[in-house]
């Protein structure tokens, strides 16, 4: 198995350290990384925030291990520039159209959501994010003058109906695969986009009689997802509204430190990466946690490798050095990034 690391900005190669440590100790020979540049650290070196060496990489490798990118001394880029354009080009590039973002309570962490414990018990649910659509990628998009010499910029949301149906059957799919219900999350009330989006969810419905469809607006379900977040099994929204959602519920369950994802296309290519980004105040201090990474780690094994088993195993060892006690700063601990990974290590059997 080949997996292409990409540690990237930030607290990237912190993280991606100890997820490899862990899967290197679960897989032992049969697992080799291949690193490359991505992100700002490529556009440092190479003019290119995602060099055609670290695409070729991606294309050739079975799964992709994916840190971080963003590096506030880029923010004066150009777009096409941007340590973000790397991430959003392997997605468009790979078609990883699929992004399942798993947002579940650990019991050992009720204490540190900040909702309270009645309200938190039992949250465990999916959001299924569509991830190359959307106003993500829309065109036209920019910035110009109005009429009257005022300066404007704009974006374009669209889905096409093929886009909707696929990430729907991914999202029945899921479904199918837990409770049976799902939850589409859109702002039809408003948007032409999103109209187009609950009709075609409502015509895959057909397909899946067994799967209970239910509609929220984004905005109630934002309000929802605090108020009572065990009402959600599967969540299946478009790219914005689901990268919203997924912070949110990161939250909800103790900290954006803890999510993982896993990046899909048509043909079982997979990127796993945490849902965070690259913490530009905390990086190369030794206080990111690592769990969102390891359990992208989990992943990577479960989705692209087929090794359920260790995927498992991976899952338990974190569930056990959280009952153990160990914390990061996030989790109102005092354990170093290398420690946490540590933890999870010795929690391995
Ligand atoms: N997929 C990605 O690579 C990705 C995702 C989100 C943001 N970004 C980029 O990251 C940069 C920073 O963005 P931001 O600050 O809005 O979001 P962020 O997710 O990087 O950080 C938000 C807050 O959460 C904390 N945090 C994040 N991950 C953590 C972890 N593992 N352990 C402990 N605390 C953690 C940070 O310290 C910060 O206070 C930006 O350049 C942004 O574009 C990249
Ligand atoms: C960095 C950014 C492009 C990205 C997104 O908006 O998708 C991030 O926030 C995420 O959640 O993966
Ligand atoms: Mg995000």
């Amino acid at each position: 198995m080949r997996i292409a690391l990409l540690a990237g900005d930030g607290i990237g190669p912190e993280i991606t350290a100890e997820a490899v440590k862990i899967l290197k100790a679960v897989v032992s020979q049969e697992i080799e990384f291949d690193e490359a540049l991505i992100g700002g650290a490529a556009w440092k070196v190479t003019g290119s925030p995602l060099p055609e060496e670290t695409l070729k990489l991606c294309k050739n490798s079975d799964a992709i291990l994916f840190g971080s990118v963003g590096d506030p001394e880029c923010d004066h880029l150009e777009r096409a520039l941007r340590p973000e354009q790397a991430i959003l080009g392997l997605r468009k590039e790979l078609d990883l159209f699929a992004n399942l973002r798993p947002a579940r309570l650990f019991p050992e962490l009720q204490a540190e959501s900040p909702l309270k414990e009645n309200i938190v018990t039992g949250t465990d649910l999916m959001i299924v994010r569509e991830l190359t659509g959307d106003v993500y990628f829309g065109t036209p998009r920019g910035q110009r003058k109005d009429d009257q010499n005022r300066r404007e910029g704009f974006d374009t949301m669209r889905y096409n109906e093929d886009e909707v149906k696929r990430i729907a059957r991914i999202g029945f799919e899921t479904a199918r695969s837990r409770s049976g219900n799902l939850c589409s999350i859109d702002k039809s009330n408003v948007l032409e986009t999103s109209q187009l989006w609950r009709t075609v969810v409502l015509e895959i419905a057909q397909e899946y009689p067994d799967v209970e469809l239910s509609h929220m607006y984004v905005d109630n379900a934002a309000m929802q997802l605090v108020r009572a977040p065990d009402q959600f099994d599967v969540i299946v929204t478009g790219n914005l509204f689901g990268d919203i959602l997924s912070d949110l519920a990161s939250a909800c369950v103790g900290s954006i430190g803890l999510l993982p994802s896993a990046s899909l296309n048509s043909e079982g290519k997979g990127l796993y990466e945490p849902i965070h980004g690259s913490a530009p105040d905390i990086a190369g201090l030794g206080k990111a946690n690592p769990l969102a990474t390891i359990l992208s780690g989990a992943m990577m094994l479960r989705y692209s490798l087929k090794r359920e088993a260790d995927a498992d195993r991976i899952e338990k060892a974190v569930s056990t050095a959280l009952e153990k006690g160990a914390r990061t700063a996030d989790l109102g601990g005092k354990m170093t990034t290398s420690e946490m990974g540590n933890a999870v290590l010795a929690a391995l059997n």
